[in-house]
């Protein structure tokens, strides 16, 4: 897969970007706050219609403007796509070949990308919602359908934790049949959602597994593993899990109720990373956890490549000038002949630039990119 260009109108710093014809390695160099992110970042919402470091997208709209609009080519193993997306205050619209999409859904996944950036530290290190975050976003990108569940998932969650604060000291008899109407379609949704995730994450640790090896010279084993609110870690079988989330709700039942919120489900679960079978969110050194993260995000491409039958855009941010000369010469020389690569820095020298010859370098400049 490859961004042959890129045209943004008020996005974030730059009022008006036409990039043409990128390179498979692409540098953007320029000093702090000049754009550099913001341009990766636009990539990144052509590909998930969401940011990665903002869940609001009124954020994403220059200030001086009212709205923002990115647009793209992709070339693709099958032919061209012209993406086109445009987020207002009022919502998005996004275009396919000129096509409005009815759901965002369908757009999503037509461009697939993976991004590694310093915040992705914290899906090793920060809270269990962060990995739900990173499950969700990862899969969405891969598995059509699986938005569309989550999204359902949500609603109907909103909804019966909505009854629940309404419950405490009623008559049970009141809620009981609003109750199991919920219950139906919270399992119906939840279970499609966490057997995804584990399909998802078993392949992943194979990935990982080898990758993290190769990092750290054959001296780590890297597990991952799915940390369910319900069920055992390992089941699959749908059924089975229908029973188990069934089971689990009727067992929470008044503790539920008590508390005011659903307290089992995907949206309490979690994903666990050990390292020579040591948790590394509790045990890890901080070199442990990036090459965790790292790990992870180069298992991610390659998954990618498995699930689709081509490999995503590479987006690194901010992050190659972080690694040693070692794991830069191992990240380039993974991927440099086949994913194409956006890498942002705010020098050249701090890249191992040996391996970076064939680079096309962009440079950054208050909302001005000059090749
Ligand atoms: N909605 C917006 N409208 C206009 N400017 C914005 C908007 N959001 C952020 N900016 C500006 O974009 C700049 C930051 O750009 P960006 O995050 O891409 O920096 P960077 O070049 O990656 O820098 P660093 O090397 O520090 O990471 C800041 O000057 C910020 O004020």
């Amino acid at each position: 897969m490859f961004v042959n260009n890129i045209h943004l109108q008020h996005y974030r710093n730059y009022s008006q970007l036409e990039l043409n014809s990128f390179g498979p390695v692409n540098l953007l160099i320029g000093q702090n706050a000049q754009g550099k992110t913001n341009l990766v970042e636009a990539i990144y919402v052509l590909a998930l219609t969401k940011s990665h470091r903002t869940a609001k997208d009124k954020e994403l709209i220059s200030f001086d403007g009212s709205s923002t609009y990115l647009s793209s080519s992709v070339s693709k193993k099958y032919g061209d796509v012209r993406l086109e997306l445009a987020i207002s205050p009022q919502g998005k619209k996004a275009k396919i070949n000129g096509l409005e999409q009815r759901k965002l859904s369908n757009f999503i996944g037509s461009l697939n990308v993976v991004m590694f950036a310093p915040e992705d530290l914290e899906i090793v290190k920060g809270t269990p919602g962060v990995r739900r975050r990173f499950l969700d976003m990862e899969i969405g990108q891969v598995a059509p359908g699986y938005l569309y569940h989550l999204q359902q998932y949500q609603k109907v969650l909103i909804q019966r934790n909505n009854l629940l604060k309404q419950a405490w000291g009623k008559d049970l008899a009141s809620i009981q049949i609003m109750l199991e109407i919920w219950n139906e379609q919270l399992v119906e949704h939840g279970v499609k959602i966490v057997r995804k995730r584990k399909q998802f994450i078993k392949k992943l640790q194979r990935w990982a597994e080898e990758i993290h090896h190769g990092i750290t010279g054959g001296g780590e084993e890297l597990k991952l593993s799915y940390v369910p609110s319900f069920g055992e870690p390992g089941e699959e079988d749908e059924a089975v899990l229908l029973e188990r989330f069934m089971l689990k709700l009727s067992q929470m039942r008044d503790q539920e109720i008590r508390r005011g919120m659903t307290l089992a489900g995907p949206h309490r679960d979690d994903l666990a990373f050990a390292i020579n079978g040591k948790e590394v969110h509790t045990y890890g050194s901080q070199g442990q956890q990036r090459t965790t993260a790292l790990s992870l995000k180069l298992a991610e491409i390659e998954l990618i490549h498995e699930e689709i039958g081509e490999y995503p855009v590479l987006l690194l941010d901010d992050v190659l000038s972080e690694l040693d000369p070692y794991r830069q010469t191992q990240l380039i020389e993974t991927f440099q002949s086949k994913v194409q690569t956006f890498i942002t820095a705010t020098g050249i020298e701090s890249l191992n630039a040996g391996r970076l010859k064939e680079a096309s370098i962009y440079h950054v400049r208050a909302g001005h990119v000059e090749f």
